[in-house]
């Protein structure tokens, strides 16, 4: 099973210390992880700028796709708070299903457009309060990592 992020923001961004984490955590999973960014450089008005923003996220998400199930989970403050443990168990369901790949959509500043969300197995809130968009492929990084760990039988995750 692969994971993949999917994530609007500049290609080779600033956020330097953050993809380090990234980097870390995808290093430690067994799972394949890849993240990928989309951009539109036009300088568009905000309601067309995520419009546009989720056709990217949309494209990027069928043209990765191999085959076999997909299961997608739009990161969103609005979704639905999993704890760490119910979150592996989701993964484990889905592993256990036969999914292909698991794919998670973070949005641009101003969210995800209505046909981003449609698509969503799972719309998954990591808390009512709104992260920058690095910081969450950082906490989902982590939460991946954990979720292995939990499957294992690791003590990296104390209730
Ligand atoms: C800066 S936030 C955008 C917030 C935007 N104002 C909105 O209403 O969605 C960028 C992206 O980070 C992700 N994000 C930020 N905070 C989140 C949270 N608490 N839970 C899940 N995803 C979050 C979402 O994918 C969001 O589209």
């Amino acid at each position: 099973m692969k994971l993949r992020i999917l994530a609007v923001g500049k290609a080779g961004g600033k956020a330097k210390a953050e993809a380090m984490l990234v980097e870390e955590y995808r290093q430690r999973l067994t799972w394949p992880l890849t993240v990928q960014e989309v951009e539109e450089k036009r300088p568009l008005p905000p309601a067309a700028l995520k419009k546009r923003e989720g056709e990217l996220l949309l494209t990027a998400l069928a043209a990765g796709h191999k085959g076999g199930r997909q299961v997608v989970v739009v990161l969103d403050e609005r979704g639905k708070s999993l704890g760490s443990r119910d979150f592996a168990a989701r993964i484990r369901a889905w592993r256990d299903e036969g999914a292909a790949e698991i794919a998670f959509l973070i949005g641009g500043a101003d969210g995800h457009d209505p046909a981003v969300r449609e698509k969503a197995d799972l719309l998954l809130s990591l808390g009512a309060m709104t992260w920058p968009h690095q910081l969450v492929r950082v906490l989902l990084s982590e939460q991946l990592y954990r979720a292995q760990q939990i499957l294992a039988g690791h003590p990296y995750h104390r209730d």
